[in-house]
């Protein structure tokens, strides 16, 4: 199958490379154009770590030929791109081709399906909670995959598509996927937002300093106390909505190797089998720049919605607006965008089933 890949960072190269792998054909579109340029003169993709080899990558210069023959787009970036880069496909996109959102943030499938009810078009948007493998880009042709996921959590709008979306997955990445109800539980199971927070504000100096840091190995008990308390509001948020959604514990658990408990003691577990991951290394990082004005401030959009009290959420980004000097809740461009979804739980409830609708 013909995948387009907007985004050419750690993601979209794991993930043209796990296509590959898999005898799918990728072609990669780095926005800006300034990533690529190495694969587009011929060099093959080369990939280490959980998944190894070198593999035959095309390159577009632009959303109307990354789009053009492709069966499916996947929007491998930041939140911080999602608007832009939607707001760039949409006009080159046509009924049938399907959307995946990896990983999901912020309700941005719902800004995707506004844009295609705007226009008038049918494509499934797929949203998954996280990533299929985890990988940093090591060079302008090259990529370290650090770990191919076991599992992936999937909605899709409308919900109607679940089993074509669902063997659409599987054919693509392997079977990995579980199917949740709704695409609250998809933007509530992003955990990225409750680690990252914790890491990032605690190791904040250190990346300041450009230091190198394992990032697993400062998940210290102090640490950890914290994302377990961060974790229970982003879980009480989840039960107000009647979402069923995992914890942060439940995540790393690996069965017969990683047994749930208290987090600093699965943690001490996760590093023996877990290749290590190197913490950010500036300040400048998605770590915050992306999880905190979308998923924190999302976080703390349901909660106001619910009656839900998130005192963590809110300091955190209350802090990290301080440390960094500017104000993360204003970075979002997706939420002001997507209000009228928001104006109330059944209107949310109905917009994350069907879609945006149309005119
Ligand atoms: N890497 C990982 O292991 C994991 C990643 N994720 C999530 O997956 C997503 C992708 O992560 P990853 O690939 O590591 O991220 P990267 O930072 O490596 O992504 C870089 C890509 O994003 C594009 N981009 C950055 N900013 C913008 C913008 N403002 N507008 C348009 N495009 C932009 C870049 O464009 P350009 O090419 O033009 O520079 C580049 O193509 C993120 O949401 C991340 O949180 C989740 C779990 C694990
Ligand atoms: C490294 C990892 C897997 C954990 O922080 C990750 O989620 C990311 O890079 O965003």
């Amino acid at each position: 199958m013909r995948v387009a890949i907007a985004g050419a960072g750690g993601i979209g190269y794991s993930y043209a490379a796990f296509l590959a792998n898999r005898g799918h054909s990728s072609v990669i579109w780095s926005p800006s154009n300034r990533r690529g340029e190495a694969l587009a003169q011929g060099k093959p993709l080369v990939a280490h770590g959980a998944l190894e080899g070198q593999f035959d990558v095309f390159v577009a210069t632009d959303p109307k030929a990354l789009l053009s023959g492709a069966s499916v787009v996947i929007l491998a970036l930041p939140a911080y791109g999602h608007k832009q880069v939607i707001d760039r496909l949409l006009p080159h996109l046509k009924s049938g081709q399907s959307v995946i959102i990896s990983a999901h943030l912020s309700f941005s499938a719902l800004y995707f399906s506004r844009g295609l009810a705007t226009r008038g078009l049918d494509c499934p948007i797929i949203a998954w909670n996280t990533t299929a493998s985890t990988g940093r880009q090591t060079g302008p042709s090259e990529v370290s995959i650090s770990l191919l996921r076991r599992e992936v959590e999937m909605a899709v709008i409308p919900q109607s598509g679940m089993t074509a979306a669902l063997d659409l997955c599987t054919e693509l990445f392997g079977a990995r996927f579980r199917p949740v109800e709704t695409l609250l539980a998809i933007d509530l199971g992003n955990l990225n937002p409750t680690v990252h927070c914790g890491l990032a504000l605690f190791n904040l100096t250190r990346m300041e300093k450009g230091e190198t840091w394992v990032q697993q190995d400062y998940m210290t008990p102090a640490v950890c106390r914290f994302l377990e308390d961060l974790d229970r509001e982003r879980r009480g948020i989840a039960a107000a909505l009647g979402v069923e959604c995992r914890s942060v514990h439940q995540s790393y658990a690996v069965p017969g190797k990683v047994e749930i408990g208290p987090l600093a003691e699965m943690m001490a577990e996760v590093v023996k089998i877990r290749q290590s991951v190197n913490g950010p290394k500036t300040l400048d990082t998605r770590y915050v720049t992306e999880d905190v004005p979308f998923g924190l401030t999302t976080m703390v959009r349901l909660a106001d919605m619910t009656g839900v009290e998130v005192p963590l959420h809110k300091a955190a980004i209350l802090l990290f607006s301080s440390l960094y000097g500017r104000d993360f809740t204003a970075e979002n461009d997706i939420l002001p965008e997507i209000s009228n979804a928001f104006c109330a739980l059944p209107s949310l409830a109905q917009a994350t089933a069907n879609g945006w609708p149309k005119l």
